[in-house]
């Protein structure tokens, strides 16, 4: 290594006494992979900078927002819109002049981040914010055996965890709570609280609108031969039509202008029974049983709601439906009359103010729609999204009687912040740092989990690090990756070359897909590109006796300059362990079961249908899977009938 110059010497003189000469002079050489450069990513940065890692690898999706600049130090208003991971790289890159960072703007789920990749960092740090990322992230580091620290914060709490497979549990072996939950029939036609519209608004209205197109005919048709509810079922074959009419509206060039209204009424004109603030309102309050021992719904009225003569639990249309404090107020005549309260954001808005700014959310989001975006999901950040959510779930609160919320109050609780807490970030940042250092040192009997916690007396604790579980589904499963042409090389290659001799019978999937099983082999002979079966993605071999681990086969580029075979297998090829007994199912066990393959032979698995119901309005138990996988995600569990309880205290139980 060159010598460092006096100046040098002079600023890591500090870093160097703590750490020692050998370690300052590693970590020099260290590559580090930090992934996320927002609250504990800024900080970290800066931590890695300053202690003297001499190579960063910084990526991020997003850019800066606003409201970053709070607790991201690294970020100005002048740097709002541009990406956090070029940005946090140059602020901090002249902290250390013998730093290299290079920025990534990019998903760290992208293909070309794969199996490779990963194994060119000495050690991974995750500063992320999403469920999703972080289990992405510890799978590629246990399959390419780096290890990983991760770590995240709420409020006053914050966690680190270091992670290394087959010395520590993964972050997959234990599995996670899940976030607050819903019946779907409260969300679906019984709201009670503000929460009930907001989810409702986001999770399900903008999803029908302006999210992924969901054809549930063949499902209706499939409820339909099993017998279930013809009526029922004629009913949501309407819905259905009546959604298609209102996306093609909102994505078609002529009807710009009604499709605001439409989306509102959900066609209603003659043409289409229901409607979204009217006849769905409607249908239920037929439902006399319904409203015994709650009030019921008023359904309402676009245009005597835009004249200012809708009349509303027998107050006026412009009464504004909240106060900046999210309180009920006294009923008003003027329209204007909430714009003295408070800020812009937490002001109260009264029907008509949430009927233009419903109109108006949904042109804007059409708008994008018809410029090319396929589709649009929530995102508090978004302003359109936000404002339709804002005023979808006020409207859905007037009608029911709840107290409606100001977009701000809106803003928390369908983004489901919990304030972030700079000093938090930053301890817990310093805190990854040293955690690093031991996985860094091996010194493996000097890892701890550290928890920060709202006890001043106590603030930090630790916790021994404990081994893997021996079930878990991500981290027992034995990892190999092959270097491959997907276009060129087929299915069956790849398994029987991974298997070498061994004659198993075997199951392959690819995520939930199963590709092939030991009845049904059609898809031995299509290489892995008409599979979908690309860079970045795993092939999972399971054995079908379960008495071997499951092989797990990251699919990577071939070198750029190689020529010849179109496939080049690890070498050795991989030995997964004999099981001691099979295994439970584990969250990355695929579904055993393969129905019959479809036209495109390769069949996606996904949770068995619920059964509809044969009687209640709005059937909420009819989802596709997809839909119902988005809505688990979102935090909303489906119940078969209304009695089901669902175990779990964080549950908000209602009625
Ligand atoms: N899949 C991903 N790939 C790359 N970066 C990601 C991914 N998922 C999340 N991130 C990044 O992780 C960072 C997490 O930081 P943080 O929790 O402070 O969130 P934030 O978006 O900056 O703040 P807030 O959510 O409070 O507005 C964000 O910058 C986010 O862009
Ligand atoms: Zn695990």
């Amino acid at each position: 290594m060159a010598r460092a110059t006096p100046k040098i010497a002079a600023r890591n003189a500090h870093a160097r006494a703590i750490l020692g000469p050998d370690l300052s002079e590693r970590l020099a050489e260290t590559k580090v992979l930090l992934v996320g450069a927002g609250g504990i990513g800024c900080e970290l940065l800066k931590n890695l900078v300053l202690t003297g890692f001499g190579h960063i690898t910084l990526l991020d999706l997003d850019t800066i927002d606003l409201s970053n600049l709070n607790r991201q130090f690294l970020f100005r208003k002048k740097d709002v819109k541009k990406s956090k991971a070029m940005v946090s790289a140059q602020t901090a890159g002249p902290f250390n002049p013998n730093v290299q960072i290079q920025p990534i703007h990019g998903n760290i789920k992208d293909p070309q981040f794969d199996m490779e990749w990963f194994r060119s960092f000495d050690i991974v740090l995750n500063a992320l914010d999403n469920l999703d990322a972080r289990r992405h992230v510890n799978k590629m580091c246990m399959a390419a055996q780096v290890p990983l620290v991760e770590s995240g914060t709420a409020g006053y709490l914050g966690q680190v965890q270091p992670l290394l497979k087959d010395r520590t549990e993964c972050f997959d072996c234990i599995p996670k709570p899940t976030p607050k939950t819903f019946p779907v029939c409260t969300i679906r036609s019984t709201p009670s609280q503000p929460i009930h519209c907001i989810v409702w608004a986001k999770s399900y209205l903008l999803g029908q609108f302006f999210g992924e197109d969901e054809d549930a005919s063949g499902e209706l048709d499939e409820a339909e031969k099993q017998g279930e509810n013809a009526q029922e079922i004629a009913t949501l074959r309407k819905e259905a039509q009546a959604f298609k009419a209102v996306r093609a509206a909102l994505r078609s060039k002529d009807s710009s202008g009604n499709a605001a209204r439409m989306a509102f009424e959900k066609a209603s004109r003659g043409k289409f029974p229901r409607t979204v603030f009217d006849s769905d309102i409607r249908n239920l309050l037929s439902m006399s049983d319904m409203w015994r021992s709650r009030a019921p719904p008023v359904p309402l009225d676009f245009d005597a709601i835009m004249k200012g003569s809708f009349v509303l639990r027998g107050t006026s249309t412009v009464t504004p439906t909240t106060n900046a404090n999210g309180n009920k107020r006294a009923a008003t005549n003027g329209q204007n009359s909430a714009s003295t309260a408070g800020l812009k954001d937490q002001r109260a808005l009264s029907l008509q103010e949430n009927l233009a700014l419903f109109v108006s959310s949904t042109e804007r989001l059409a708008a994008r729609l018809r410029a090319g975006e396929e589709t649009i999901s929530f995102d508090k950040d978004d302003d359109d999204t936000l404002d339709f959510v804002t005023a979808a779930a006020n409207l859905r609160s007037a009608a029911y009687g709840i107290t409606g919320k100001s977009r701000w109050e809106i803003k928390e609780m369908a983004g489901n912040i919990i304030p972030a807490i700079a000093t938090t970030n930053a301890i817990v940042a310093g805190l990854i740092v040293l955690q690093a250092m031991q996985l860094l040192k091996k010194s493996y009997g000097t890892l701890r989990n550290v928890h920060l916690q709202f006890k001043p007396s106590m603030p930090l604790s630790t916790v021994m690090i404990s081994p893997p579980n021996n079930s878990c589904g991500i981290c027992r499963n034995t990892y190999t990756s092959i270097q491959c042409d997907p276009a060129k090389v087929t299915l069956g290659q790849v398994v029987r070359g991974i298997l070498g001799d061994v004659d198993r019978e075997v199951s392959v999937y690819e995520d939930r897909r199963v590709l092939c099983d030991p009845d049904w082999d059609d898809n031995n002979e299509r290489t892995l590109e008409s599979l979908n079966v690309t860079r970045g993605k795993f092939l999972t071999i399971v054995d079908e006796d379960g008495e071997i681990a499951t092989i797990e086969i990251g699919i990577c580029n071939l070198p750029s300059n190689h020529s010849g075979d179109p496939l080049i297998l690890p070498s050795p090829l991989p030995d997964p362990p004999r099981k001691t007994k099979v295994s439970p199912p584990s969250p990355s066990t695929p579904p055993k079961k393969r129905p019959a393959p479809d036209d495109e032979d390769v069949t996606e698995l996904e949770p068995a249908m619920k059964r509809l119901k044969t009687n209640g309005a709005s059937n909420p138990n009819l989802y596709t899977p997809t839909k119902k996988r988005r809505l688990e995600d979102d935090g909303l569990v489906l119940l078969d009938t209304p009695n089901e309880k669902v175990e779990d205290d964080d549950v908000i139980e209602i009625d």
